[in-house]
């Protein structure tokens, strides 16, 4: 009989800027936008706080900027803004399944959505609401994926979740090497010294020294995110 009681009161989930394309090339597609939102509004039912940190990879990423010669701290400001408008969308698609949702921006922009303030961020989650966090860390040369790993530590998630295109960690890109296996779990320091591409060293570095879990699970499978935050064992688990 599945547990009642959610495994986490608190969650950092990473959503995928690539997974919000669904199967268009570029951008948002809204019935993909609509269905991970229907999964964040199934966790918030059982009381679980919810904090998103949105990637920019279905927009702009900062390393294709640079591979065209552009300087590439300026492409990393365009991926962050890129993670605004995601947030954005995120946000408006939230208030439609009748989330309250509340964005906070680590890039100063203030007629369109509030500055990052911790305390303020703690407290709209003791209230219930959803708060998405936009981009990134608000530094160039960084990654959502440290910004998850950064706020998840700030607010005191008890886990990262990051919910992406592909089911957990393999022991290679699974979608360049059909051969690969999936992790069941793994420590932070194979995670590293393996050199695996699901998230970058300093993501991992970042949660290892925090003792701050990881979960990577796919968020196209239907009711994953549930399953994870019910404490089944879905995906992998990455840890200290
Ligand atoms: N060892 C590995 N195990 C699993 N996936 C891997 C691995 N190495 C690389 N990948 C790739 O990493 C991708 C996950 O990265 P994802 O696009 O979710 O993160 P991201 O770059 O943070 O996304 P975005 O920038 O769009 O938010 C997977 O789709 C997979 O193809
Ligand atoms: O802290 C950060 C976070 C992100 N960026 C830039 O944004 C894009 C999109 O983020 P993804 O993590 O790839 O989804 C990223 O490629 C960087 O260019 C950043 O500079 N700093």
């Amino acid at each position: 009989m599945p547990n009642a009681i959610p495994a986490h009161k608190r969650i950092l989930l990473k959503l995928s800027g690539e997974a919000l394309m669904g199967d268009d090339q570029f951008g948002i597609n809204r019935a993909t936008i609509e269905r991970m939102v229907a999964e964040i509004v199934e966790v918030t039912k059982v009381g679980v706080q919810v904090a998103v940190v949105i990637g920019g990879g279905n927009i702009f990423r900062g390393v294709a900027g640079g591979s065209v010669g552009m300087d590439r701290a300026t492409a990393d400001y365009m991926g962050m803004l890129a993670t605004v408008m995601n947030a954005l969308a995120l946000a408006d698609a939230m208030d439609k399944q009748g989330l309250t949702a509340r964005v906070m921006s680590a890039i100063g922009i203030e007629q369109v959505v509030e500055p990052y303030v911790r305390p303020k961020a703690l407290q709209y989650l003791e209230e219930g609401k959803v708060v998405v966090f936009a981009a990134g860390t608000g530094n160039p040369f960084f990654t959502t994926d440290t910004a998850a790993a950064l706020r998840g530590a700030e607010i005191g998630a008890e886990v990262v979740l990051k919910a992406t295109k592909v089911d957990g960690v393999y022991t290679a890109d699974p979608v360049k090497d059909p051969s690969a296996t999936r992790y069941d779990k793994l420590t932070f320091d194979e995670a590293i010294s393996r050199n695996l591409g699901i998230m970058d060293a300093t993501a991992f570095a970042l949660c290892r020294d925090q003792k701050l879990p990881i979960r990577v699970f796919s968020i196209v499978k239907p009711g994953a995110l549930k399953r994870v935050v019910m404490g089944e064992n879905e995906g992998t688990l990455v840890y200290a």
